[in-house]
């Protein structure tokens, strides 16, 4: 296994066929009978890794007149249809979307928690409620199905309805099933079964088996049972530490999230190994669950310390009985367990954990924020006017399709019974509630050029609003004055595009707008000229016109379509560069006049208790970094920073006098008299505070020499900060 070449993922839509043994009709031995190849993995013939799809070959089913409405109709008009009803594209869509489906669970107490006289403070009237008995009162949740602490592994797999999700991925959907909660709510029992047995020598098949056992069975038995050709594979990977590793390769090392217009994110150079019976499907899960990070801690002693997704590649042909042509689909199914959420106090996670459990939090904050933010009350239709955070985390980067996209989902909320945990049984209901309000528009998977089509749209809608938000607050940030965009060399040089025939196109600001025919122009494009334009890995070449039947001028306008969304997408994406680059600056000009200011004051501050008293007042502005207010903006801080510059000069001014009037002192007043000679005369009449003054003027003199150190030191590191972006 570990000898392979691992080249691919996602999983090839143009499947290999001749490489690709097909599944043997429910043969290859009873699931209860675990062959050897589960104690280890399978051996290289039974798993291999699916080869590199090809793009050049497709052939698809495309109606060329509803391509050619859809091309004529823009990239904007497009855009309006991408979400309502009656898109231009023959993908099937789910009229009106389908709501993620959330289901809670509720574990039995565990004996350390009998031990310790802990209350069950949870109960299930019906199969739909759940009753919270709190200090503060009770409180009640409604889900799609609601498992009691009594509920068999059986009894959830069938009243979640698994069964309908895999199904739909045997007829060509994607389909997601997370389990989400806090650490040791039983994520890992209802996915996969109990936890210290998976990965193990000896494993067999019993009532703890979880959801992925059980749904490779029923996937199985409905496989046989259809007229279909059925190709299997599957890939296992979990995200730790915000990094993404290869359960079924663990020595690849850290692997990469891409995007590209086939498959959307996906995980670069994941391996997708070919499963011809139950037994490599269930290798799979022990080989993976075998490399995943657990570890120890007090609340749970086979802590899953990281997100893991096991997916499933439902591919099926039929061939058709008239003209001999096969279609194709491509269902795929997903079983995420996500690490739990713990509080570092309660799990007393240290050192290494303390950081995982950091960034188990974070991206589960994230994942928080994109649920809510497609779910909020604001935005009926969730997707239409937000933009959504996804890019935060490789998790909501591999979940996008599941929340918000085109895949049917379903959430497992998992909790404990436990009074302990009251709190985190709260917010898991919260989260949950929150989850069944988002809704998917499930698609069947049906062709790579469909597909392409779906992605690119989706992607330039996605861009889109991503474009809005980074103009708002970069305007923010600017004070509200219109946005410029870096210019110069180095910019210049940063936004170039590589036309790939040696020649460069450049963007210009924003504002100035490239249109699509712009870019192309500048592109000289020459049609159908073997002009090759790439956008996210993703090539579109001669061969490969989507779906036009061999008619050259469908070919052209439905290659000129592909051609359209590339230039927005490409163009969409160098703008919001452009705009991240330049919220980055206004935001580090900010923190850099933030900080002078603060050094300013201080300096203020020392000057004017040498010399008045009492420190100045801060005129109600805000002095640290932690209270910047949304509309300080940097022209507001430059201001203050003038203001600052000025009272500082003029109180060194009186420094120096007073230094003159002490000099002239100690010289004797200028007179040729001595000091004392001089106070007889009147100039200061008591040698104390004249000493007093010659030792704060030489305190004085220490801070401002040490404030101008350490101006210089900040001059120098901001200088390095510049030189090395
Ligand atoms: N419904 C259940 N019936 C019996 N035992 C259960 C059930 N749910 C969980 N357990 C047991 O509780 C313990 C914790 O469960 P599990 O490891 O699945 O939690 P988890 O949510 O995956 O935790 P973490 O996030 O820390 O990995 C395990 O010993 C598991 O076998």
């Amino acid at each position: 296994m570990k000898n392979q070449t691992k080249k691919t993922v996602p999983v090839s839509r143009d499947s290999n066929k001749k490489n690709t043994p097909a599944l043997q009709n429910g043969k290859g031995g009873g699931f209860n009978s675990v062959s050897s190849s589960v104690q280890g993995l399978p051996t290289q013939n039974q798993m291999k890794p699916a080869s590199r799809s090809s793009q050049a070959n497709n052939n698809g089913n495309m109606n060329a007149g509803q391509m050619m409405e859809g091309g004529n109709g823009g990239i904007s008009s497009q855009m309006n249809s991408f979400y309502g009803q009656g898109g231009d594209s023959n993908i099937m869509q789910g009229a009106g979307g389908e709501r993620v489906r959330v289901a809670m669970r509720v574990r039995p107490m565990m004996p350390h928690e009998l031990n310790r006289g802990d209350e069950n403070i949870i109960t299930a009237p019906d199969n739909q409620h759940v009753l919270l008995s709190l200090k503060s009162g009770s409180k009640s949740f409604r889900f799609n199905a609601v498992l009691d602490d009594k509920a068999r592994q059986a009894d959830v797999f069938q009243q979640c309805g698994v069964h309908e999700l895999i199904n739909s991925a045997l007829e060509g959907y994607s389909a997601t099933i997370f389990a989400y909660g806090q650490t040791g709510s039983g994520k890992t029992y209802t996915m996969s079964g109990v936890e210290d047995k998976l990965g193990r020598e000896g494993w067999t098949s019993d009532d703890n088996d979880g959801l992925f056992p059980r749904s490779v069975r029923h996937m199985w038995e409905s496989m046989t049972m259809k007229p279909e050709q059925f190709y299997v594979k599957a890939s296992f990977l979990e995200i730790y530490n915000e990094q993404l590793r290869d359960l079924l390769n663990p020595s690849s090392g850290i692997l990469h999230c891409r995007w590209n217009v086939k498959n959307g994110f996906f995980v670069e150079d994941l391996m997708v190994v070919e499963c011809t019976s139950q037994q490599d499907l269930i290798a799979v899960l022990h080989e993976g669950m075998k490399n995943r990070k657990s570890g120890s801690h007090e609340l749970n002693k086979d802590s899953s310390r990281s997100h893991s997704i096991l997916t499933v590649y439902l591919i099926s042909e039929t061939v058709s009985q008239e003209d001999g042509h096969i279609f194709k689909k491509y269902g795929k199914i997903s079983f995420v367990d996500l690490a739990g959420s713990e509080r570092l106090k309660e799990s007393k996670s240290q050192g290494e954990m303390a950081k995982e459990t950091g960034s188990i939090n974070k991206s589960l904050f994230t994942l928080g924020k994109v649920i809510s933010m497609l779910s909020s009350e604001k935005n009926p239709n969730n997707i239409n006017q937000k933009y959504i955070p996804y890019r935060d985390s490789k998790l909501t980067m591999l979940l996008m399709d599941s929340l918000g996209g085109s895949s049917k989902a379903l959430m497992i909320a998992c909790v404990s019974p436990s009074h302990m945990w009251a709190e985190e049984t709260i917010s898991t209901l919260n989260y949950a509630t929150r989850t069944m309000n988002i809704k998917n528009k499930p698609i069947i998977q049906m062709d790579a050029k469909e597909q392409i089509i779906y992605n690119l749209k989706r992607e330039i809608y996605l861009l889109k609003l991503e474009n809005e938000y980074l103009k708002e607050q970069v305007y923010r940030l600017n004070g509200g004055k219109p946005i410029q965009l870096p210019t110069g060399q180095q910019l210049e040089q940063q936004f170039k595009i590589d036309n790939g025939d040696g020649s460069q196109f450049i963007l210009p600001p924003i504002g100035q707008g490239t249109s699509a025919q712009q870019y192309a122009s500048q592109k000289q494009f020459n049609g159908m000229g073997g002009a090759v334009g790439a956008v996210g890995g993703m090539s579109f070449q001669p061969g490969m016109q989507m779906g036009m039947n061999g008619d050259a001028g469908g070919q052209m306008a439905g290659f000129r379509m592909l051609q359209e969304f590339e230039f927005e997408i490409q163009r969409l994406r160098e703008e919001n560069s452009q705009l991240r680059y330049q919220k980055e600056l206004n935001e580090r000009d900010f923190e850099q006049v933030m900080f002078e200011n603060n050094t300013l004051y201080g300096k203020l501050e020392n000057l004017e208790n040498v010399f008045i008293g009492s420190a100045i007042q801060r005129d109600g502005l805000q002095s640290s970094h932690s209270k910047l207010s949304q509309d300080y903006t940097t022209s507001t801080l430059m201001l203050e920073n003038t203001e600052l510059k000025k009272k500082i000069a003029r109180l060194e001014e009186e420094k120096l006098e007073l230094k003159q009037t002490i000099i002239n002192i100690d010289r004797g007043g200028g007179s040729g008299m001595g000091p004392a000679t001089a106070l007889m005369n009147g100039g200061i009449a008591d040698m104390n505070e004249v000493y007093q003054l010659k030792q704060s003027n030489g305190e004085l003199q220490k801070r401002v020499e040490f404030l101008q150190k350490r101006e210089r030191e900040l001059m120098d590191s901001l200088v390095k900060s510049k030189q090395r972006q």
